[in-house]
């Protein structure tokens, strides 16, 4: 389903070069859901980014349902995203002024979809999100874990291989952040689409199937068996307390 091998990407600003990722590899099979956990500066959102194809890597390759993404002509992965990938972001990015029917409908609406088929399809899947009383509401008019729902409906409602979710929880109180990790969890085995959540906390990766995690841009641990107390978080604190290995990035990166 996803494949990243020999994935690498330096950023450089003027003659300083930041090495953000260094040869990244790993499978994520059709239907796992995968948390890619990693302190701030680790290379998640530079990764995410690689792997929903927004930016090129330096070197390496990345196959999303067999097709190298890295190789494809920007209209070819325009094109690619809206059919294959799903996004989940942190701060939901739904349309004031559209309904929240009409926000889950958007992605169908740039393929061309008929308004009957794209009406049914939304409410079917507003209603699997649970928000089957909420269709004709604006985004204002619900709660943040409610709009997090619309937002992962918009994220399935073109059928994708992948989702990715940036951060989904970021925004949300603990006890909403659980319920939206169910609803995760829970459309990951009805639906069997992939899922790669990113997180920088451990109380979102300890709740997935399996767990990525990054450290200065390396990939320093795999768990594959769903057992979470094999995963080791022993340095996470002391590296999320240390800044980041790329302080000389000037210009144009956000040296934190
Ligand atoms: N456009 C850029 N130019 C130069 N350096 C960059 C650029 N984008 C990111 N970086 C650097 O790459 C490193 C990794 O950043 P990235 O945003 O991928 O980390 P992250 O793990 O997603 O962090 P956070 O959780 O804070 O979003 C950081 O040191 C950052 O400063």
């Amino acid at each position: 389903m996803l494949e990243v091998s020999g994935l690498s990407h330096t950023f450089q600003s003027g003659t300083e070069q930041s090495h953000v990722l260094v040869d990244i590899n790993f499978t994520v099979n059709k239907g796992e859901i995968v948390a890619l956990l990693g302190s701030s500066g680790s290379g998640k959102s530079t990764l995410l980014n690689l792997m929903a194809g927004l930016m090129k890597p330096t070197t390496g390759s990345i196959l999303i349902a067999g097709q190298p993404i890295e190789r494809m002509s920007e209209n070819k992965l325009a094109e690619f995203r809206r059919h294959h990938i799903g996004f989940i972001f942190q701060s939901y990015e739904l349309i004031s002024h559209l309904t929240v029917r009409e926000n889950v409908e958007l992605p169908l609406v740039f393929q061309g979809i008929k308004p009957s088929e794209r009406k049914d399809r939304a409410k079917a899947l507003l209603a699997q999100v649970g928000l089957a009383e909420k269709t004709e509401l604006f985004p204002s008019q619900l709660s943040g874990g409610q709009q997090q729902r619309v937002s992962i409906a918009r994220s399935l409602i073109t059928r994708p291989a992948i989702v990715f979710a940036d951060e989904p929880t970021g925004n949300l109180d603990t006890k909403t952040e659980s319920e939206i990790i169910d609803l995760l969890l829970n459309l990951n085995r009805t639906l069997d689409i992939t899922f790669i959540i990113v997180t920088h906390e451990r109380e979102v990766a300890g709740r997935t199937q399996r767990v990525i995690q990054l450290r200065d841009g390396k990939l320093v641990e795999e768990n594959e068996d769903g057992d979470e107390e094999s995963v080791s978080y022993a340095d996470e604190s002391a590296a999320a307390a240390e800044p980041a290995s790329y302080v000389n990035v000037q210009a144009g990166g956000d040296a934190r």
